[in-house]
């Protein structure tokens, strides 16, 4: 029987395997890393990711090594171990394990001599050449379009962000300054507190008692342009997996947490259980609710284009594809949300997009679908003037703010229904 693979290593291969060739996006994986420790979790998890960002620089290295192109496994297999290598990894170590998964398979075992004599070479070549090499460029479907909205130098600077990763990013369900204390990490000028050093979530002080949740620092916005929201009746429309809920509850409000998923509605119910705030939970689709609210957040469904900093597999599982029937979504949802909300009512639209059809262009259309319908100026702790967009709205990009660790890319703007104001 050939040894068994490291099980963090393993996973991080299979997790490669349904990436890249069955297009699936590691979201969906959890299944995968579920028979793991949290720390082995965490490494596969760790080592996926440093691959599809890297996948690139790793096939300039490996390409004059190989003289044909080797089956997709074994080609993984020499992706981790490159990786792994480049980000200062013991050779020794790297290339045992490489060995032992290729050894593990039918489909890569008798390219084990190879990837054992390529890794080797790799070790010496992969640390000093690594740094050097060029920032991975996005793919073209969404390059092209971002390239025309945002200019070259900003596209550029947009995939050095991703390339980059993220931070671990805290909003606080109390004071951030004391939990940015009792964390050690930096409190943001917007309330958010960032970790530079990512470690696991469920061991920091403080997670158990549910005193924060993990939330870009972007993300954590469109729920605060909303104010002072205690006591008022919000629809949260698209709520799942719940980051914002849990901000509008801890901030007063009566919430309704609405999403068509089940699935992705357990996490809501699970964040609120470990928080202990409260929101009514509904699944449905958010075109069949109907009501009145004081405030809608409204986080539309998107080509999510502005978390590939976290997410380094959207690049790799889809060609844009859905973007224009996520256009038509958002535009019904946007007149939806309208209906539910009272006069005077204020709503937030926002996507994680860097797709101004999915942010700017929105809003504009709306402003000319709804006569009665006022883009409000966009006022939170911490944000800058040059965030805000001709109409009014704020555009976030992962090269703002690149000094102190950069944000997710985001759209959002808030808007009053009819002339007098609730409160
Ligand atoms: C951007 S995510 C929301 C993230 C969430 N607001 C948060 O902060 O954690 C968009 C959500 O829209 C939900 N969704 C998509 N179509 C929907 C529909 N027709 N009705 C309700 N929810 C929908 C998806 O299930 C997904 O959870």
């Amino acid at each position: 029987m050939p040894p068994r693979p490291d099980p963090a290593r393993a996973a991080a291969l299979d997790l490669l395997m349904q990436v890249l060739d069955e297009g699936r996006a590691l979201s969906e994986l959890t299944a995968t890393t579920a028979k793991l420790s949290a720390s082995e979790r965490a490494t596969a998890q760790r080592l996926a990711a440093d691959v599809l960002r890297g996948l690139d620089r790793c096939d300039r290295l490996l390409k004059p090594h190989l003289r044909k192109r080797p089956a997709l496994r074994t080609q993984n297999i020499l992706r981790l171990g490159v990786a792994e290598l480049a980000q200062g990894g013991a050779a020794h170590g790297v290339v045992d394990a490489a060995v032992k998964l290729a050894e593990g398979d039918r489909r890569s075992a008798s390219a084990k001599g190879m990837v054992n004599a390529i890794l080797r070479k790799m070790a010496e070549e992969a640390p000093a050449t690594w740094g050097k090499m060029p920032v991975p460029m996005l793919p073209k479907w969404l390059r092209g379009p971002l390239r025309e909205a945002w200019g070259d130098r900003t596209v550029a600077q947009m995939e050095k962000a991703h390339f980059a990763g993220a931070p671990l990013d805290l909003t606080a369900k109390g004071d951030p300054a004391k939990l940015a204390e009792a964390t050690g990490g930096e409190l943001l000028p917007t309330g958010t507190v960032r970790l530079h050093q990512r470690g696991q979530v469920s061991a920091l002080p403080g997670f158990e008692a549910g005193d924060f949740w993990v939330q870009d620092a972007a993300a954590a916005l469109p729920a605060r342009l909303l104010g002072d929201v205690a006591g008022l009746k919000v629809l949260d429309m698209c709520a799942a997996p719940g980051g914002k809920t849990l901000q509008l509850a801890a901030a007063g409000a009566q919430v309704t947490a609405l999403d068509i998923s089940e699935h992705r509605l357990a996490r809501v119910h699970e964040n609120l259980g470990r928080t202990g705030l409260s929101a009514e939970v509904i699944a449905c689709d958010v075109m069949e609710h109907e009501g009145q609210y004081d405030a809608i957040l409204l986080d539309a469904p998107c080509s999510a284009t502005g978390t590939i900093r976290r997410h380094p597999d959207l690049p790799h599982v889809t060609q844009g594809e859905r973007i224009a029937d996520l256009i038509g979504l958002q535009e019904v949802m946007l007149d939806h949300a309208l209906h539910l909300l009272k006069p005077g009512g204020k709503l937030v639209f926002a996507t994680c997009s860097l797709i101004p059809d999915e942010g700017e262009c929105q809003v504009e259309e709306a402003l000319t679908r709804h006569a009665d319908l006022t883009v409000l100026p966009p006022e939170a702790p911490g944000i800058e003037p040059a965030w805000i967009t001709e109409e009014g709205g704020l555009r976030l990009r992962p090269d703002i703010w690149a000094e102190k660790g950069g944000m997710d890319g985001f759209y959002m703007a808030l808007m009053r229904k009819g002339d007098s104001e609730i409160r």
